[in-house]
Parts: structure tokens; sequence; C-alpha cells
């Protein structure tokens, strides 16, 4: 059965990866964890697991141009899009808006963003990254600027001029260089005038970044990169970081959705997870959560789908 966020409006404003977009996209990881057991992606289990996989399948002919992570965004009509994280829920999202939406992509790790989308490197958890994005949706309301009109840009290169790093070091760096601890998250910074009700949909695909304590000869897991792009496996861990990326994510909405916008955020369930509902429902008409089919029944990602911004409600920092 279609559900009304199929019937997003291609003029979008999207706010992507970890905040961002989407129609009734459905995202899912192809996380090498069991149920508290960690398996190296070379392990046979996981190997065996993902040829089995149709989604996986899927992923390894995608063209080459997309990012290699074999990382798969769906959009479940028959329209089935894929692709490779960092990036496909971007890609998804400059697709689905043009030709004039606007799609800012905010991550921790540098990674080129899909041509099209304003990408900035930094912590959504960092008031400072936060303010900053808000200014920037606030500079550029206008949406996705027409070629004819982007008269400073190479005629060649599509992307858009924005395409900001901020809060340096970036993640990885303070991963390798320091042994500190990241401390408590920080809250979101107060709303920016500016930036209220200009944004059309807030998708958040984060899953929080976790210290390795253990499997140093394992190159899946000395990567910070690849941990970015997984789960820790213990579910209480994972839980509780998504969580946090959550709140953020709802705070941001609230201080920059427009009435009637929605917002899309991962989660890992867990025992608080009905908080975290019921806040949602405090902004929101329509509260959704979905197992995407492409989710392995064992996995406990899910999606808040939260629909239709009240237009006087606001979640207080
Ligand atoms: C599962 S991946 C997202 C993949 C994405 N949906 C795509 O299509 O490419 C999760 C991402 O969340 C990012 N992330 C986690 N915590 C974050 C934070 N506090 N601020 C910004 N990005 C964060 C990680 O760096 C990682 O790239």
């Amino acid at each position: 059965m279609l559900r009304p966020y199929l019937a997003f409006p291609r003029s979008f404003r999207l706010i992507l990866r970890p905040v961002a977009l989407a129609s009734k996209v459905t995202s899912l990881s192809s996380a090498p964890w069991l149920t508290g057991t960690r398996l190296s992606s070379s392990g046979t289990q996981w190997k065996s697991r993902q040829g089995r996989d149709a989604y996986v399948r899927h992923a390894k002919i995608v063209p080459s141009s997309y990012p290699r992570h074999p990382f798969i965004v769906l959009i479940r009509t028959k329209d089935r899009r894929k692709g490779y994280a960092p990036g496909s829920w971007s890609q998804v999202a400059v697709d689905r808006t043009r030709p004039h939406g606007r799609v800012i992509g905010i991550d921790l790790i540098p990674a080129q963003p899909p041509q099209g989308v304003a990408a900035f490197q930094g912590d959504f958890l960092s008031p400072v990254v936060q303010k900053l994005v808000k200014e920037f949706i606030a500079q550029s309301h206008g949406g996705r600027p027409l070629k004819a009109e982007r008269n400073n840009v190479d005629e060649d290169d599509d992307m858009l001029p924005e395409n900001t790093i901020i809060d340096q070091p970036s993640y990885i760096d303070r991963e390798r260089h320091s042994t500190e601890s990241r401390g408590p998250p920080s809250s979101s910074t107060p709303a920016d005038s500016n930036s209220r009700n200009l944004v059309d949909v807030v998708l958040s695909d984060m899953s929080a970044p976790w210290e390795q304590v253990s499997g140093y000869s394992s190159r899946s897991l000395s990567n910070p990169y690849d941990r970015l792009m997984n789960t820790s496996g213990i579910a209480s861990r994972d839980h509780a970081g998504s969580m946090n990326l959550c709140e953020a994510a709802l705070h941001f909405a609230s201080d920059t959705l427009k009435p009637g916008g929605h917002l899309v955020c991962k989660f890992y369930t867990g025992s608080t997870d009905k908080r975290l509902e019921q806040q949602l429902k405090v902004l929101f008409s329509e509260v959704y959560r979905e197992k995407p089919e492409s989710s392995r029944s064992e996995s406990k990602e899910a999606y808040f789908v939260a629909l239709y911004r009240k237009a006087k409600a606001t979640i207080e920092h």
C-alpha cells in the first residue's frame, strides 16, 4: 500500500545524510554484525549471507561511478535506486528534487558528495556545525541554481560551489591523533530564526561512531571509515548512540522544518525508543516505525518516519 510519504513533491528541499531527505526511501546497510557477535568482512558467515542477500547482489551491478561501499538505498516503489555509501541517499535526493531542489549533506567523514549536493564535513552533534548549516540554509533558500544562472561555476562542474569543511581536524584525524574521550554529545544551538521554516525534509541515516577496543589486527576494525559505516554490534551502545543522533535531528527539524515538513531518522531499537517516538509525536502529526524489507530481520536497525510537522509545535532544547 502506498503511504502518504510517497507523494513528496519533486521540488523538495532536502537536508541529507545524516540529516536529510526522502520520499519513500529505505536504506539498508550491509553491516557485518550479527546479534552481539562481531564478524570481520572476511568471515565466512558474513560472506555467505552477503551472497544470499538480494540487495547486496543488486549492489554489485551498480555503475562503477557510484562510491564503492556496499550500501544500498531503495525507494520502495518500483523505482528502486541503488548506490553505495557514502552518498547514495544524497544521490537519490538530488534526483528526486531536480531541477531546483537544494540538497545539503553533513557527515563526519570527508567524502566526495554526488554532484548537486552541498556538503559539510563536521559533527552534527556540535552546536558550531549546526549553526553553520542553519546559516547556510538561510543564505541559500533560493533553490538549486539553474545552469544558466551559475555564471561563476565551470560549465563542466555540476557541483555546487559550497562544499565546506568545518570543525577541523576531522573526526578521523581526531581518532588517529588523540586518545581523548569524545565526552557527552553537545546540545544543539538555539534556533537561528533565519533558517526557520525553510526545509522540507530532514533525513538522518547517521550511525554513532564507536571506539576500537580490540581487533587491532583486523583491517575492517582498525579502519575508522569502516567502523563509521557499521554498527558496533553491541545493542545497548548502538541504541544509545542512535537516540542521541535522532534527538539532534529532531531538534534540528524543529528549528528548520516548514510546517507540513517531514523527518526520517534511523535508529537502533532499544529501551528508550518509545520516549523518542513520543517526542516525535509532539512535533509531527503522523509517526511511523519502518523496518525496511532490505534490513535483515536480526538487525535492530529501523527508521522513524515522521510526517507533517505541526505548524505551532516546537521541541525545546
Ligand atoms: C550508515 S552511514 C550513512 C550512509 C548514507 N545514508 C549514504 O547513503 O551514503 C552513517 C554515516 O553517519 C555519519 N555520522 C555518524 N555520526 C555522525 C555525526 N555525529 N555527525 C555527522 N555524521 C555522522 C558517519 O560518518 C557515516 O558516514
